[in-house]
């Protein structure tokens, strides 16, 4: 895969096979949101438009899966955060940094409407070499209508045991 196919696929389709399965973000997960996150200049961004089974109340997307796109956007920022900082960018060799979410936190400024492209846009706010905290809007027809805050961690090789 070369530069510019990195950028229209995002940090996400290079995680390897056996951290692919996220229900947000995992390219494998077939019954998942498929989020794709990359850099837009010194901003990280993720798309989706949620269909009629996201429903919160008719014509409104449902706050549970605004929070996961603004988690598994900020994982993937946390990544391709640190990779930057550790001098690789997307389609080189490096394995990338791994995040989890230790903490989420959402505002719901506004409704969302359904059937339209939201878009997160994400900066990174405070980072060392295994914690990103990062600030996202979730716009919608150019409507500011959710704010997060995400600190990722880098996963511990013992995670989970
Ligand atoms: C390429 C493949 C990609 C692979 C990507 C994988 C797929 C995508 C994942 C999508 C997102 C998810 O759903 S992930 C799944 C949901 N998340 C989880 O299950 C995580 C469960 N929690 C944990 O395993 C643990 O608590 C950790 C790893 C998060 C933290 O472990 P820890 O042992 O406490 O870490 P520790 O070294 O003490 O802390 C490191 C720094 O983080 C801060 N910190 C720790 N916890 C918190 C917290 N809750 N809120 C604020 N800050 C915190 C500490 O103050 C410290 O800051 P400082 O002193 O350095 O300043």
């Amino acid at each position: 895969m070369n530069r510019d196919q990195a950028e229209a696929r995002g940090v996400q389709a290079y995680y390897p096979k056996d951290m692919a399965w996220c229900y947000g973000c995992g390219r494998l997960n077939e019954a998942g949101h498929h989020f794709q996150t990359n850099w837009e200049g010194e901003e990280t961004v993720t798309t989706y438009t949620p269909c009629s089974e996201h429903m919160a109340i008719p014509g409104f997307v449902y706050g549970g899966l605004i929070a996961s796109l603004l988690d598994c956007h900020s994982t993937g920022s946390a990544s391709l955060a640190l990779y930057r900082d550790q001098g690789h960018e997307l389609g080189s060799d490096a394995p990338l940094p791994r995040c989890v979410t230790a903490s989420l936190k959402v505002d719901y400024l506004k409704p969302t409407p359904l059937g339209v492209k939201l878009i997160a846009r994400g900066k990174i706010r405070d980072m060392n070499n295994k914690k990103v905290v990062v600030e996202s809007e979730l716009y919608a027809e150019g409507i500011l209508c959710a704010r997060g805050e995400v600190v990722a961690v880098s996963m511990p090789e013992n995670f989970g045991k």
